[in-house]
């Protein structure tokens, strides 16, 4: 007879997941034990980085990961990185672990009371199984509920004495379910929406996050040139959509109404293509549009489409719309656009700290064509999309809700994902405190990110909108006195400090060869972001 917990394993190992990203409680040894020799647990010492390090696993593989927590505590500790999950609709399926049935009512010790409530607005679906008998079909309605558009977390809580419940041999149907998602335009709609666009005079593409996760970052390229479009990437991007050297990329649009007009004055359509309409940030007051421009928006997100202050919006599969816009598009005889100019080298320092500058020309010139960059320095980032060159599909990761603690567990997990790739994390000294944990966890499992700490010593995003936000005299801005190469040795990484462009040369190109992680703490200057 199947029970809970090898009904649950079969279902897991069906649907292609076996690896567990967690943190245990009491609650969850039930779930543990008789772990299966074809399952991996990846152990992070804090729940905020076990959500991150899953997190970066599911954007970088597409696939669903799944997180197992201890109850409250656990998922409490796990809800920033949620914030991010949720906004870049990664598809997680985490689980906590529960009290036993008849402890819950009295609120003993490791009761996660309401819990389906805990993890709400962050999440697509929660459950609590009302006996132990669902516990599979849960399973199973979270991961499709996690894979289909919009993808997202799904949280599940079951109490620890289900797992060895026997359940009827029927609950192994579901593993072998297959869920998809149609999602293509009617004919009257592509008809619609191309005739727009070969309409349009002098349109604008504005692509976002999902372009990369559905790998429709080539078809993007193909519409572009069809239409002699430029470029834009969507405001606060966490992903990058299109090669950031072609012709028609136009680099990023400000995270602010007016700005966003003020880049798109002169076009009459802005077709807007895997992304919300828009993830502004600044609070800086504007038209929405500028004079005598259209938008419309094609997501997989039907709250994206619905929560859009203006234009129209087409909700489907993002590659099959693109790929169908692309062949009802009219080859335009509009000239292309001109490249923009590649910024002139950083200048050097005679003396001082490194310009984070010096150090993005370096790694454009050393990294590998198809590395992998998850950053998480908020000041540093233009700088970055201007100076380090991004070529490939999953190539850039940002945390989507700039909840911070993202950047190096994150890194681990798209390591993990991609071992034929590189992965760069380059993270400021204030985010690196916020998951520093997951330092331990990359050396524990020997996961070759290469960190790069770039050390201003201050909260540099904070500083610049202290100013627009003329509360410059704010205490608590600055994060003096951190030793990252003490810290890193102490979780068993590898760490230089670095003090001039040569040593990172050489110490870059050092930790390219090397079997595990590598932190690189660089003192530099404080930019504007
Ligand atoms: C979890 C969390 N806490 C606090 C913040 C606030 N915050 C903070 C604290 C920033 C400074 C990050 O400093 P850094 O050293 O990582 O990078 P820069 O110096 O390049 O800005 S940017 C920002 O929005 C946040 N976004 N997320
Ligand atoms: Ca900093």
């Amino acid at each position: 007879m199947a029970t809970v917990h090898s009904a649950t394993y079969q279902l897991l190992r069906q649907q292609g997941i076996n690896k567990i990203f967690g943190n245990p409680g009491s609650n969850e040894l039930p779930f543990l034990k008789d772990f299966p020799e074809d399952f991996e647990y990846i152990l992070g010492l804090h729940e905020g980085v076990v959500m991150g390090i899953a997190d970066g696993y599911a954007l970088s593989s597409g696939e669903p990961a799944m997180v197992n927590l201890h109850a409250a505590a656990g998922t409490g500790n796990a809800m920033g990185a949620l914030t991010n999950a949720w906004y870049s609709h990664s598809p997680l399926v985490v689980t906590a672990g529960q009290q036993a049935r008849s402890l819950m009512g009295v609120e003993s010790m490791l009761s996660n009371v309401d819990a389906t409530q805990l993890p709400r607005p962050l999440v697509k679906w929660s459950y609590e199984p009302s006996w132990h008998g669902d516990v599979p079909r849960a399973i199973s309605q979270a991961i499709h509920m996690a894979t289909q558009p919009a993808r997202g977390p799904v949280y599940v809580s079951i109490p620890h004495d289900d797992w060895q419940q026997e359940v009827e041999d029927d609950a192994l149907l579901l593993a072998d379910r297959d869920v998809a998602t149609a999602g293509m335009p009617s004919t009257a709609q592509l008809t619609k929406l191309a005739d727009r666009l070969n309409n349009a005079v002098n349109p604008v593409l504005v692509l976002g996050p999902d372009i990369d996760a559905y790998h429709a970052n080539a078809l993007a390229v193909q519409l572009a040139e069809k239409i002699a479009a430029p470029v834009w990437v969507a405001p606060s991007a966490p992903r990058c959509p299109f090669p950031t050297r072609h012709a028609c990329f136009r680099g990023t649009l400000p995270a602010a109404v007016a700005g966003v007009s003020a880049k798109l004055a002169g076009h009459d359509l802005i077709i807007v293509i895997g992304a919300p309409v828009f993830r502004y940030h600044q609070h800086a007051p504007g038209r929405y549009l500028p004079e005598g421009a259209e938008l419309v928006q094609l997501t997989c997100d039907l709250q994206e489409a619905s929560r859009a202050p203006m234009g129209d919006a087409l909700v489907g599969d993002i590659s099959g719309m693109l790929s169908a816009l692309l062949t009802a598009t009219q080859q335009t005889q509009r000239s292309m656009p001109v490249a923009l100019p590649v910024p002139a080298p950083a200048p050097d320092v005679t003396e001082g700290p490194l310009t984070p500058e010096i150090i993005f020309d370096e790694l454009n010139t050393l990294a590998p064509d198809d590395a992998i960059y998850v950053k998480e320095s908020t000041s540093t980032v233009t700088a970055f999309w201007q100076r380090v060159e991004m070529r490939h599909q999953g190539s850039y990761f940002f945390p989507a809700a700039g909840g911070l603690g993202f950047g190096l567990p994150a890194a681990v997990g798209v390591q993990l994902a991609q071992p034929e790739r590189q992965v760069i994390g380059v993270i400021g000294d204030g985010s690196a405190n916020y998951a520093i944990t997951a330092l331990w966890t990359a050396a524990q499992y020997q996961i070759p990110v290469i960190f790069i700490i770039l050390k201003n010593g201050t909260y540099g995003a904070l500083r610049w909108f202290s100013r627009i936000l003329d509360a410059e005299d704010s205490p608590g801005l600055d994060v003096p006195g951190l030793d990252f190469c003490a810290i890193a040795r102490g979780y068993g990484v590898e760490a230089i400090e670095i003090n001039s462009r040569e040593q990172f040369q050489t110490e870059f190109q050092n930790a390219l060869n090397a079997k595990g992680p590598v932190l690189l703490e660089i003192p530099t200057t404080t930019i504007e972001p």
